[in-house]
Formats: structure tokens, sequence, C-alpha cells
């Protein structure tokens, strides 16, 4: 008798390799699967080992940014070894190939952040030290506590909790829905985000397929969520007029009511001593008013800020 012999797969989808870039790739094969009535087995997961994940010690915006996270996935696709790559796209540059599109943005997760190791921002102890290595949290965090001091803290959630735990920090800040997706919702305390900004794209996930690949980015996209797609492409327009680099201190949040978009945004100087903030609203399909928005950001700069911001023209 012959061996009985898995199906060739419909759709097979790249994603990182830890344990958070594993559990959103389930997430994106189980809506596709879902959606099109298809047995898990007709999506097959690629896992792909990102330059990002072999280089763990150092700041990422120290050893390049960004790239880190896609190059491979990139290469990946652009040879044909997957359809699709499954990306938080908060680690996803603004500026992407002509060659590859974001074929769906999955219903956006809590886009909150968590703080974990003391009940408010205002209850951290005094002369605290706050572990991250994201220049958006620490300047936040030193806006809010100029009394507390930074100290690096990379690797994925679960390392970060136990360096916390370790008591290489006394806090750290965590993406709320980095934690529900790993099963930690219980961690930390949820900072609402109408006083805390989150990065830009915070808890959204997309897949990107090849411009060219007709069939995939159909199929694909049958799980796109507008909503959480309009939001994430007004963001990310936003993030490309301001200039910055994964150096640059931006927080903001786009969200789609009654086809209206909303979309507030703060800038800080990296040490967090400056701050300003600007909101905007208009129509979700056309979103030239981002650019609107994002000229009036630069036109206010403060010397803190130059150094990180206005770097490019998008
Ligand atoms: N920078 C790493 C990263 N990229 C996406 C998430 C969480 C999930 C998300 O924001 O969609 C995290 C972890 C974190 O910031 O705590």
């Amino acid at each position: 008798m012959p061996d009985p012999v898995s199906p060739e797969p419909y759709l097979r989808l790249g994603t990182r390799r830890s344990p958070l870039a594993m559990a959103q790739a389930y997430e994106a094969r189980a809506r596709l699967c879902a959606a099109h009535g298809w047995d898990e087995d007709r999506v097959e997961l690629v896992p792909v080992l990102a330059s990002g994940d072999k280089i763990r010690d150092r700041p990422l915006a120290e050893i390049g940014g960004k790239a880190l996270w896609t190059k491979e996935l990139d290469e990946w696709l652009a040879e044909g070894r997957i359809d699709g790559a499954v990306h938080s796209m908060k680690d996803v540059e603004t500026l992407r190939p002509d060659e590859l599109s974001i074929a769906a943005i999955l219903p956006r997760a809590d886009v909150a952040d968590v703080l974990v190791g003391a009940a408010s921002i205002r209850e951290i102890p005094p002369g605290s030290r706050i572990g991250t290595s994201a220049p958006r949290r620490a300047a936040q965090l030193l806006n809010a506590r100029p009394d507390c001091e930074v100290v690096n803290f990379r690797g994925n959630v679960a390392t970060r909790i136990s360096k916390l735990a370790a008591g290489e920090a006394d806090v750290t800040l965590l993406a709320a829905a980095g934690l529900l997706r790993l099963g930690e919702s219980g961690v930390g305390t949820r900072l609402d985000p109408g006083d805390w900004l989150p990065a830009p794209q915070q808890g959204a996930i997309g897949i990107e397929c090849r411009t060219d690949d007709e069939r995939a980015r159909g199929l694909i996209g049958a799980i796109d969520d507008r909503p959480s797609h309009c939001a994430v492409l007004a963001e990310r327009r936003l993030l490309a007029s301001l200039g910055g680099d994964c150096r640059s201190p931006v927080a903001m949040l786009s969200t789609l009511e009654d086809e209206t978009l909303t979309l507030r945004c703060a800038l800080y100087s990296p040490d967090g001593s400056q701050r300003i903030e600007r909101a905007g609203a208009g129509a979700a399909d056309a979103i030239d008013w981002v650019m609107k928005l994002g000229e009036d950001l630069l036109g206010e700069l403060t010397e803190g800020m130059k150094p990180v911001f206005g770097l490019t023209k998008a």
C-alpha cells in the first residue's frame, strides 16, 4: 500500500521563528483555513531564521534597524520559496520593494503597551531602572518619569520577562498584543492608549505577497480586515513622512470610525525631555491629509528632535 501523502499546500507562508512570530503565523493560518474552508495542512508554515534573531545582544538601532526582520523573508518570497510572509507590522519598514505588497492586515489586536513591575506609571518607585531598547518607550517613560533610568533590554518577550525577574531592571514595557498571543495576558498593567500612545502599527499582523502573484494575493486578501488595514496604512504614511529611523521616538494611533480615520501622533526627543503632539482626521481611502499632519509635526520639531526626525524626505 502506498504511504499516505499529505496534500500539496495551497499556500506556503514564511514566518520568523520566535514564539511570538509562530503564534502569529498560526493565527494567520487559522483565519485562512476558516475563510476558505480548508484543512489546516493546506497552509504550510515555513519558519525562516531572520538576521535580527541571530544577533541578540546589541540594540536593534545599532545593528541596522528593521530590515533585519524582513531581509530573509523578502528573499524567500522573491525566490518563490514561499507565497506569503507573515509579519508584525510594527517591525516592517515603511519603505518596501515594489515587488512586494501587503495582501492582508488581520483584525488588529489590543494596541496598548503593558507596564510590568509597577501598578502604574505614577507608582514606579523613584529612580527605578526601566528595561527597554525601544526609543519610543524610553522617551515616553523619561518624559513622564525623568527620575528614572533606562537600561538596554533586548530579546523576545519571554527573555525580557525573565531578565526582569532576574533583577536586570525594575520595570519594563511590553505590547499587550504580544502577551495575548503568547497566552500571557495576565502579565502587568495595561496602559490606556488614550494616555500612552503605542508604537505605529502595534498590534497589527500583516501578510506580504509578491505583487505579481495574483493567486496568492487573492487568497490571502480574503482575510483582510479593512478598518485595520486603513489604520495601518495611515500610520505607515505618517511614519514615512516624519523622516525618522529606528532611533526616532514616535508614538501614534489611528482608528477608523464611520469611514473617518483619526490619527494622533506624539514625537519625543530621545531623552524624553521634549514632546509634541498633533492629531488629524480625514477620509480612510484618500489619506493625503496624513502628509499635512506630517508636515505640521516637522514644522514644530524642537532642537532635541532634529537629530532623529526629518532626516529623509518621504
Ligand atoms: N519589537 C518586537 C515586537 N514586535 C511586535 C511585538 C508585539 C506584537 C505587536 O505589536 O503586534 C513585539 C514585542 C513587544 O513590543 O513587546
